[in-house]
């Protein structure tokens, strides 16, 4: 069905640091943004999260797969029934695995479920379709970071970074007709971010994350790892790449030999020289970097990022926006694309043959 002007859109997000589902409203008619609506967060807890950790990696039918997306469908579940004026809901799920040259990329969660349990439409799957014509199925944002750089009004090209468990950058160049012109972005995903921090504070001290970096400040970066970590393949590959949560476990495992606070250091640093290895695939330079997701809460990173690159790096909130949902917001507006039939993804961003609409609609009584 297809759908016309500006529709109040409802996104949500379930990232990979595992925390919980981020849900935002958005009036938004797929190309324009019209306005930021109400926001919400519903942490999984502990219990849910094990649930969902014990199935990372795992492929639809194998052993946890099941109960994990039952968790998420319930959390999901909960938290968006408090939106009752959304017209169309988008729904990422919870990446399990993803391996786009393999065996594909799996989403934890079904909307059709969703679909009937909150009677409304629900458009899903988004990046499977992407991944069978070729492309990385990730990063999906960067159509609706082109969205905001218009919404800002920029008239020069910008560049917008996620710090969430992995990072992934947006070039984006506003004077572009549409998001899947040639030229208008360039996407992919920077390096590991927080989730290798938060497994080293879950597994060290029992805590989900250092709190502003403050640990990892006290700490000096091991340069023999970190010159290894800069070899890895995935830092001569040319974009667009993306990279599933435990592509880099082995740089967890090599800081295990450090002090906690050396070893978060280093993992920090390794978070940060990925970004400036990152800015010199740009095609022009930027003037700004605009900075979302938690990683923008962790001082150090942010000061190890600004030391590895030579323009201005932000936090989202700089600029008006909100870097804690610019995700949720994302899968609203991309929801909205899918409706109306326009693509969500770019040979620039994911590297798909051709601009391509992914996601699936499931409407309540289907
Ligand atoms: N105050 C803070 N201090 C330090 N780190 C923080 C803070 N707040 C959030 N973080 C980090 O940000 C992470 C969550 O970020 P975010 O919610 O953007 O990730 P995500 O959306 O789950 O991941 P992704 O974007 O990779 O899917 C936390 O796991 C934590 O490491
Ligand atoms: C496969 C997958 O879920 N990837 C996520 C992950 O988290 C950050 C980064 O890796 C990005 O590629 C993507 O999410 C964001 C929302 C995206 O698709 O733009």
């Amino acid at each position: 069905m297809k759908v016309a002007g500006p529709v109040l859109a409802l996104g949500a997000m379930s990232g990979t640091s595992l925390d919980g589902v981020d849900a935002a409203l958005l009036l938004t008619d797929g190309e324009r943004v019209h306005r930021f609506g109400e926001t919400g967060y519903r942490p999984y807890s502990e219990a849910e999260r094990e649930v969902i950790r014990a199935a990372l990696g795992r492929w639809p039918g194998e052993p946890g797969v099941a109960e994990a997306a039952e968790v998420v469908e319930a959390a999901h579940a909960e938290l968006l029934a408090r939106f009752p004026q959304a017209e169309l809901i988008g729904f990422h799920g919870q990446t399990l695995a993803h391996e786009p040259r393999g065996r594909g990329t799996h989403q934890a969660g079904n909307g059709a479920l969703l679909a009937a349990a909150l009677e409304r439409r629900v458009v899903w799957d988004f990046r499977s379709a992407d991944v069978a014509l070729g492309g990385e199925g990730a990063p999906l944002a960067p159509f609706f970071h082109f969205a905001l750089a218009r919404w800002l009004g920029a008239t020069e090209p910008v560049a917008f970074l996620n710090l969430g468990g992995v990072g992934n950058v947006t070039w984006v160049d506003p004077r572009a007709d549409a998001p899947e012109a040639e030229g208008a972005l360039l996407a992919f995903d920077t390096g590991p971010a927080n989730a290798p921090l938060d497994d080293l504070m879950r597994a060290r001290l029992g805590r989900a994350r250092d709190e502003g970096g403050a640990l990892a400040a006290e700490g000096e970066p091991d340069s023999e790892i970190l010159e290894r970590f800069l070899s890895a393949p995935h830092f001569s590959r040319m974009p667009p790449k993306s990279l599933d949560r435990n592509e880099f476990d082995w740089l967890l495992k090599a800081v295990t030999k450090l002090e906690t606070a050396d070893a978060l250091a280093t993992l920090a640093a390794a978070a940060a020289l990925s970004v400036g290895e990152a800015l010199r695939h740009f095609p022009r330079p930027v003037a700004r970097v605009l900075v979302s997701g938690g990683g923008r809460h962790n001082r150090t990173l942010m000061t190890m990022i600004a030391a590895a690159v030579d323009v201005s790096v932000l936090p989202v909130e700089a600029v008006g926006l909100d870097g804690d949902m610019l995700e949720a917001q994302a899968f609203a507006h991309l929801a909205v694309r899918v409706a109306r039939g326009l693509p969500t993804s770019a040979p620039g961003t994911t590297g798909v043959a051709a601009a391509v609409s992914g996601g699936v609609i499931s409407s309540p009584g289907k």
